[in-house]
């Protein structure tokens, strides 16, 4: 199961870049800037990564943003993320990035951008992995101030997929960003967002009716409200789940008890994901195999995890069929 696991073509669909940043490339982007951090070693660092909620782990997540000023960083920071989706044949990655998170620290829209976009496009080049970027903008602020970050990004807009809304999500409804996700839509970028990983079902209600969204990331709370099960089915939305995050954020008490199982019997499209494996501990094909592992799923549940992945990624038809093509061929050789 191990090697199946391993070796099953896959696409990532939820995947912060920031939520990507290794302790180790923590410490030596932090010395070539020379801005101080509160660790003083990898083991301190990993140490601290004991959270009781999303806000517990977003206060770190940030502050570990903070060393990230050039494009070269975030050319590192990606390159390195997309390096490790070669381990893992992850063949193509859809990348959420938080303009706020920087530009809040006055590193220029553009410096982020470029940075990521020339790691994926060498990636492409050398590593064979295909990759679209997804803007979030970050709940906790205004409405307004997403405005400006989607000005921020028109110029850039050939190489932006979709938006997408994370961060802090009690307390920070779906419908505080209607107008921005409807101006989004007008600019031709696909709605998604983070829904019911904390916030009740309402909350994923809202992203569907209010912002319209393609896509549900986590959607967890879902599971609360049999009628939104169904509608989420009926619209054909495929829930982005992330096991380890859930477990690290207590979301879930564990993975036995996660509803992934559930969630996929009852008819919902589920796909796999990290989030954040940098923090979380693991990358997304060790979220494969410890739900696996927790919830005994088998091969034929396997590949239909991973054929979600393609399925509801935001890939053009040709490329979408290319990537279910090798996923056929591995799993009629492999099952
Ligand atoms: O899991 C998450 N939830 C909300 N915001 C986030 N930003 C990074 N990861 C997350
Ligand atoms: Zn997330």
């Amino acid at each position: 199961m191990e090697a199946f696991i391993k070796g099953i073509p896959k696409a990532e669909l939820h995947l912060h870049i920031e939520g990507t940043f290794e302790p180790k490339l923590m410490f030596e982007i932090a010395k070539r800037n020379g801005i101080s951090i509160p660790f003083d070693s990898v083991e301190e660092i990993e140490k601290a990564y004991q959270f009781d909620c999303l806000q517990d782990f977003l206060d770190i997540y940030y502050q570990g943003a903070r060393v990230l000023l050039t494009e070269q960083d975030f050319y590192d920071l990606t390159y390195s993320y997309l390096e490790k989706c070669a381990e893992q044949n992850v063949r193509h990655t859809e990348i959420m990035f938080d303009p706020q998170t920087h530009t809040e620290r006055n590193v220029e829209f553009k410096t982020v951008i470029s940075g990521i976009l020339k790691a994926c496009s060498d990636a492409e080049k050398r590593l064979g992995i295909t990759s679209l970027l997804i803007m979030s903008f970050l709940r906790h602020l205004t409405e307004k101030e997403a405005f400006i970050t989607l000005e921020e990004s028109l110029p850039f807009k050939k190489h932006i997929k979709a938006v997408g809304l994370d961060s802090s999500e009690k307390g920070n409804p779906p419908s505080k960003f209607k107008h921005v996700f409807e101006a989004s839509v007008k600019e031709g970028y696909i709605p998604l967002a983070h829904a019911g990983e904390e916030g009740d079902a309402d909350y994923v209600w809202e992203a569907l009716d209010i912002l319209k969204i393609k896509r549900i990331d986590h959607g967890n709370k879902a599971m609360q409200d049999e009628k939104l099960v169904e509608e989420i089915i009926r619209r054909n939305i495929a829930l982005t789940v992330c096991p380890l995050s859930n477990k690290a954020l207590q979301v879930v008490p564990d993975l036995q008890n996660h509803p992934l199982k559930k969630m996929m019997n009852k008819g919902l499209k589920v796909t796999v994901n990290s989030d954040d494996p940098a923090y979380f501990g693991g990358q997304v094909n060790q979220n494969y195999l410890e739900i696996q592992k927790a919830l005994h799923l088998s091969k034929q549940d396997i590949y239909e995890l991973a054929r979600n992945s393609f399925e509801y990624a935001l890939l053009e038809e040709d490329t979408k069929r290319k990537y279910l093509t090798e996923l056929e061929g591995f799993y009629k050789k492999n099952k």
